[in-house]
């Protein structure tokens, strides 16, 4: 069993895999010019669990979470969004996957500047002609603690609450999967804590899946298992991360100093 963030045991009830990479191998150019950005990676990421991937720059992290999420083409191996194998499908196909089962949060908020907070939520919803589920979105709001700003505007909000109205968007449709890329990079360390808060309760309370790729220990120690990446390969899986255990494996992978914890958003240092 593992104990989360927050003292509650979450990992053994997550069973199935919300999606999976098979020898998954990504190289990028020809000849002289070929890199090998991700070396046959096997991987899974459980239903109902918050996963961070971590290693150093130009280990393959972000390349993973784009093959996996149907934003950029494999080379060999294999991608699945739950049942679905990414290979072979067609553009139209890729993007109504993307679409309907999974959410994203970038490290810009990427919100639209003339809508409200609840507009900006729906607009993935509304853009596909889909209904959002009244009770879940509110849900959604009260998870992420959006209730009494619904009719701001971005410009009205702080950075950290404008990356929750960001994170309940992805939130919105109840995707099989959120994948979020440094999604605290552009925060200060309040405001960051407040957001790795939200999607660590996403998936206690909401049984949301999880993946984020980051840098920062304090970060990853949010997550219920931490997989690190060095050159294309997967290196080391930790459950119930620490920030000590992930900054440590993190000096042993680098050789170099990463952020220490305290510096970046509070979270587990124990
Ligand atoms: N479009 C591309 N064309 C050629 N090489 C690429 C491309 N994208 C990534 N790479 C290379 O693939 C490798 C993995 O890159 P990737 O961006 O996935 O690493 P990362 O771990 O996310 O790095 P960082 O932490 O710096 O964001 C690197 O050697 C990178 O230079």
């Amino acid at each position: 069993m593992t104990t989360t963030h927050s003292g509650v045991a979450t990992a053994t009830r997550a069973t199935a895999a919300a999606a999976r990479a098979t020898d998954l191998t990504k190289v990028y150019g020809q000849g002289e010019t070929q890199v090998v950005a991700l070396d046959a990676v096997s991987v899974e990421f459980r239903q109902a669990q918050f996963t961070a991937i971590m290693g150093p720059s130009g280990s393959g992290k972000s390349t993973l979470m784009h093959c996996m999420a149907g934003l950029d083409s494999i080379s060999g191996g294999s991608a699945r969004i739950g049942e679905t194998e990414l290979t072979g499908l067609k553009d139209k196909e890729l993007t109504q996957l993307r679409r309907d089962k999974i959410g994203f949060v970038f490290q810009a908020f990427n919100l639209l500047p003339t809508l409200t907070a609840l507009e900006n939520i729906t607009l993935p919803m509304d853009i596909a002609g889909r209904k959002p589920d009244r009770a879940w979105l509110d849900r959604v709001v009260q998870t992420v603690g959006l209730a009494d700003r619904l009719k701001h505007r971005p410009s009205q909000l702080s950075g950290g609450q404008q990356q929750r109205v960001a994170v309940a968007r992805a939130l919105a449709s109840r995707p099989e999967i959120i994948f979020a890329d440094e999604p605290t990079g552009n925060l200060d360390s309040r405001s960051g804590a407040e957001v790795l808060g939200f999607l660590h309760d996403s998936v206690r309370e909401l049984g949301q899946t999880v993946v984020m790729v980051t840098h920062d220990p304090v970060a990853a120690s949010y997550a219920d298992r931490v997989v690190f990446l060095a050159d294309g390969r997967i290196v080391d899986d930790i459950a119930g991360p620490t920030a000590d255990m992930v900054l440590e494996r993190m000096r042993r992978l680098s050789g170099n100093t990463p952020q220490a914890p305290g510096h970046g958003p509070q979270g587990r240092t124990n």
